[in-house]
């Protein structure tokens, strides 16, 4: 079973962490190369540019792809399955024009250029809102933001996140187009195999336990249900008998917290009676 990661680019990095994080260690080095092993024989990595990956997929030159949802669609490969929000790489595809021109709704674009390196989604967009006549959709392959300052196009078609390249650029969001984070998906003639299943388990087990603490702690008996009463989350502690050699009758007590719930619970079990609370990160959480 092949797996295709970026092989450059801000994605790339992340990916490779997630792999290595959910067990899937990269054999003999991950940088510049067409492909990779991984710890497991059945998997191995193929390196390629985030705009091909989906259509690597589709063609049988991996079996499952990782790569944006905004480069997903701009592919519009047909039988493939989205198995996973992988949740990083979010921005917004947005339709954007100059701050001080006259364009401020999709409708004022009209029979003028929109400069894209996402063609295939803008001409569906404009399709979809209707605009008549139909904006001309020039196709560029970087630096799509200078394109209105040298008269190339009226607005563009093109990612954002934080806003700074738009706001450099003095161009302004005129409407949201799609909205993109990474995704695990695959060949849906691949689905049955059992590898593509694993992988995905694997990959949501991370994402489980990214925000989620595990906390432990020993406990009176006797003070067991007030602190069963003040732990959050997911279907109750875990409570074990501890060698109990000064016969003082205490369990250890253990549980999976959201991070945000860790200082109040840490404050609530204290009071509750518990004693010698250790936190500490999760690596994966399979449910
Ligand atoms: N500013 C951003 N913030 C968050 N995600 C982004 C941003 N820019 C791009 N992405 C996501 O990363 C994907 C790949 O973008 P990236 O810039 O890393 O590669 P690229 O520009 O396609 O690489 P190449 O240099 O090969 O052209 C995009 O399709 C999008 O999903
Ligand atoms: O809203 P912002 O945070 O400013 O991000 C938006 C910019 O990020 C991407 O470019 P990238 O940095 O990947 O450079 P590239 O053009 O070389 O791909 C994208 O093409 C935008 O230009
Ligand atoms: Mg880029």
């Amino acid at each position: 079973m092949r797996i295709a990661v970026p092989n450059k680019g801000r994605l790339h990095e992340p990916t490779i962490d997630l792999l290595e994080r959910a067990g899937l260690h990269l054999e003999n080095g991950a940088d510049r190369k067409l492909y990779a092993d991984t710890v497991d024989p059945d998997v191995s990595v193929l390196f390629a540019r985030a705009a091909d990956i989906p259509e690597y997929v589709a063609d049988g030159a991996a079996d499952v792809g990782i790569t944006g949802y905004d480069q997903v669609r701009e592919a519009r490969v047909d039988d493939v399955a989205e198995l996973l929000d992988l949740e990083f790489g979010r921005c917004r595809l947005v339709l954007a024009a100059p701050e001080d021109g006259d364009i401020s709704a999709v409708e004022d674009l009209a029979g003028k250029t929109v400069a894209t390196e996402f063609p295939n989604i803008t001409r569906d967009f404009f399709a979809e809102t209707g605009v008549d006549p139909e904006p001309d959709v020039v196709e560029v392959t970087g630096a799509t933001e200078l394109t209105p300052h040298v008269e190339m196009a009226d607005a563009i078609v093109d990612i954002t996140s934080t806003g700074t390249t738009l706001k450099m650029n003095r161009l302004a969001v005129v409407e949201e187009v799609l909205s993109s984070s990474v995704r695990l998906f695959a060949r849906e003639d691949a689905l049955e195999d059992p590898k593509v299943e694993e992988v995905r388990t694997a990959l949501a087990s991370v994402k489980q336990a990214e925000g989620k603490r595990y906390l432990m702690m020993n406990v009176p008996e006797d003070r067991l249900e007030e602190v069963r009463d003040v732990i959050p989350g997911m279907g109750g502690p875990t409570v074990m008998d501890i060698a109990d050699e000064n016969g003082d009758g205490k369990v250890a007590v253990h549980a999976v917290v959201d991070e945000s719930d860790v200082f109040e619970t840490i404050t609530e079990v204290k009071k509750a009676g518990a004693s010698d609370v250790l936190v500490t990160e999760i690596e994966r959480l399979v449910e």
